[in-house]
């Protein structure tokens, strides 16, 4: 023991332990090796011969020799493991670049194959343009022209009045924007309408929407809820067919000139009566003709409009499934129609419902002005319509699919058996009318039993109540003898309650788009109002992130738990663009929840009945 140390302390080797690799020999340099190999000769010349010597020599050389050689493997095997090493090191993290790009690259094919699905669609041209292969290249054109002043400003003018009021165009030869009512050529009678509903002037899509549409082009109009688009899209139809009445007065049998198609009777209902009413007031005064107007939709009889239908009929208001029934049955024609707009168009021309649509088109025996509005309508949509419509011009005002900033958004985590008792301290949020979201019709019915049983005054309306059931409930609540509506998401949208002070959406939607125009029930025409949603664990994850981007995108106070979603596609680096199919920022086309529900309402179009959904 006491011999092992001392020999280590003189050892003149690198420090070695037993730890280290035991093939390891201590690396002697050359100049020491030199000495002891010269000390070894020099004591063997003194005791044997020079042979022996000599063959000492030999045997020296030859070990150093093997050792250099030693040296010089282990060397390189030492260089060569580094570099595979190196090598290695390089691969793993090729791999792992390539995998995170083809994981990206993947979800990028998925997207782009979608897209071409999508893009591949027919046109919505009537099936005799499709046939015969007609193609219009020219938009149709009218004698309504902007007053002289306004065609002759230079055009840089007219751009920034665009950017005054947030106004994207895109299209040739774009008509300008027109700031004052007086100064578009509309009839006084309506002017003097519109001023005694305190409508004084035009909202940032009617100033721009209002000039393209009178001027014949067609329209792709983009605009926050509640601001004002259905004037944007009837007026125009109002004005042509005033004109058309004016040149040669319609008998029965004529017309219509155009037609106005909403997906929810509720909704065509709302309009047809907004028609009716700015028709009646052009009429008032004696000065001009009145128009007819038909409201065409399922669960009303068509005996009780068989009056109009007696006459000449200007416009049609209609639900898509009893206008393919009426046209079928020739009740009325398109060969002179020459207008049609569709709201909320992007569910209009969404999978499923567009079989429909084209259905519609193939009445028409000409060219015809086509307006789309929506306000959620996702880039693909607008691509798709932009491809039917001839040379559109896009009126937007904000994101498409962005939230009204006139509301109030609160996000609250409420556990699913909290949230009926839950409910009745947010209804004291606010003094009515409110109205409250659900997605499930059992729940709809639930929520208004409840009310009614802590003695709130409430109504409820959904797919499966009957026509009387829904325009009880509709009427009641607008009237204000009704404090609270309870909604299905589907029966109430692009509904125009005056002043909802308070939306509650008792149950997140899927679809970012249905929250939006949920949400847009409240804030409408430059007013203030609230939103609070409840989400809980059975809330999709990617509709909270959908929701979380949402929040920002408007300037809300987004919860902490909201915070704490990770988006997956910002750690794979991926661009966090907003879904082409659905809008919604916080998820891609792969994963769309829209796009799966689209799939199956195809499926189902097929099967679909006129069940009280509007068709
Ligand atoms: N220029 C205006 N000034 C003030 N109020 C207006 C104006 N134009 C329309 N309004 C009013 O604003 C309300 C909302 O209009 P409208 O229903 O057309 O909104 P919208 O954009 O179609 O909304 P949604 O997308 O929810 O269907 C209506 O009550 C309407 O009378």
């Amino acid at each position: 023991m006491e011999t092992t140390r001392r020999r280590q302390a003189r050892s003149p080797s690198p420090v070695y332990t037993l730890d280290d690799d035991e093939s390891y020999e201590p690396y002697i340099p050359v100049a020491q090796r030199r000495q002891q190999k010269l000390a070894k000769l020099s004591a063997l010349g003194a005791k044997s011969d020079k042979s022996n010597a000599q063959k000492l020599q030999e045997e020296l050389d030859a070990q150093e020799d093997a050792q250099r050689e030693e040296e010089l493997r282990r060397e390189k095997a030492r260089k060569e493991r580094t570099l595979l090493i190196e090598a290695q090191e390089v691969h793993l993290k090729k791999a792992a670049e390539d995998s995170k790009k083809s994981e990206i690259e993947k979800a990028r094919e998925a997207d782009a194959e979608i897209l071409e699905a999508i893009k591949s669609r027919r046109k919505l041209a009537s099936g005799m343009e499709l046939a015969k292969g007609i193609q219009y290249t020219e938009p149709i054109t009218t004698s309504w022209r902007a007053p002289r002043y306004i065609r002759e400003r230079p055009k840089e003018q007219d751009q920034k009045l665009r950017e005054k009021y947030h106004i994207v165009v895109e299209g040739d030869n774009i008509p300008p924007p027109i700031e004052h009512f007086e100064d578009m050529k509309i009839p006084g009678p309506i002017l003097d309408y519109l001023r005694s509903k305190r409508i004084m002037d035009p909202t940032p899509i009617q100033l721009q929407g209002l000039p393209v549409a009178f001027s014949g082009r067609d329209v792709i109009g983009i605009a926050f809820t509640g601001s004002g688009k259905t004037l944007t899209f009837c007026l125009p139809l109002i004005m042509m067919a005033l004109e058309e009445e004016m040149k040669l007065p319609f008998v029965r049998g004529e017309g219509p000139v155009g037609v106005i198609l909403c997906p929810s009777r509720e909704l065509a209902n709302q309009t047809y009566d907004n028609v009716v009413e700015w028709c009646s007031a052009l009429a008032k005064e004696g000065k001009y003709p009145q128009l007819n107007t038909l409201l065409c939709m399922g669960g009303i009889s068509m005996s009780e409009q068989s009056q109009v239908l007696n006459k000449g009929l200007h416009i049609v208001v209609a639900t898509p499934g009893r206008l393919i029934d009426m046209l079928e049955k020739k009740r009325f024609t398109f060969n002179n129609c020459k207008y049609i707009c569709m709201d909320e168009a992007d569910r209009m021309i969404d999978l499923g419902f567009e079989e429909d649509v084209r259905n519609i088109m193939s009445f028409f025996k000409s060219q015809r002005q086509t307006l789309l509005f929506s306000a959620t309508m996702p880039k693909k949509i607008q691509d798709f319509a932009r491809e039917s419509l001839i040379k559109p011009v896009l009126v937007n005002v904000g994101r498409a699919g962005a939230a009204n900033l006139d509301v109030l958004q609160v996000v609250e985590y409420v556990k699913q058996e909290a949230k009926m008792v839950y409910l009745l301290e947010c209804l004291q949020k606010t003094p009515p009318p409110v109205i409250i979201f659900s997605e499930n019709k059992n729940e709809v019915d639930d929520i208004q039993e409840y009310l009614l049983l802590k003695g709130v005054e409430a109504v409820a309306i959904h797919g499966s109540k009957t026509q009387e059931e829904r325009k009880y409930a509709i009427t009641s609540f607008k009237s204000g003898a009704k404090d609270v509506m309870v909604a299905s998401g589907v029966a109430s949208k692009g509904l125009d309650f005056n002043d909802i002070q308070h939306v509650i959406i008792y149950s997140m939607p899927k679809e970012i788009e249905d929250y939006v125009h949920q949400i847009g029930r409240t804030g409408r025409s430059g007013k203030t109002g609230i939103a609070t949603t409840f989400v809980n664990m059975n809330t999709p994850e990617q509709t909270l992130l959908d929701l979380k981007y949402l929040l920002m995108e408007a300037g809300q106070k987004v919860p902490p738990f909201l915070m704490t979603i990770e988006d997956p596609r910002a750690a794979q680096g991926g661009a966090l663009t907003g879904c082409p199919v659905c809008g919604g920022l916080g998820h891609g086309i792969s994963n769309c929840p829209k796009l799966e529900d689209a799939q199956r309402r195809q499926m189902a179009s097929h099967r679909a009945t006129d069940d009280g959904g509007g068709y």
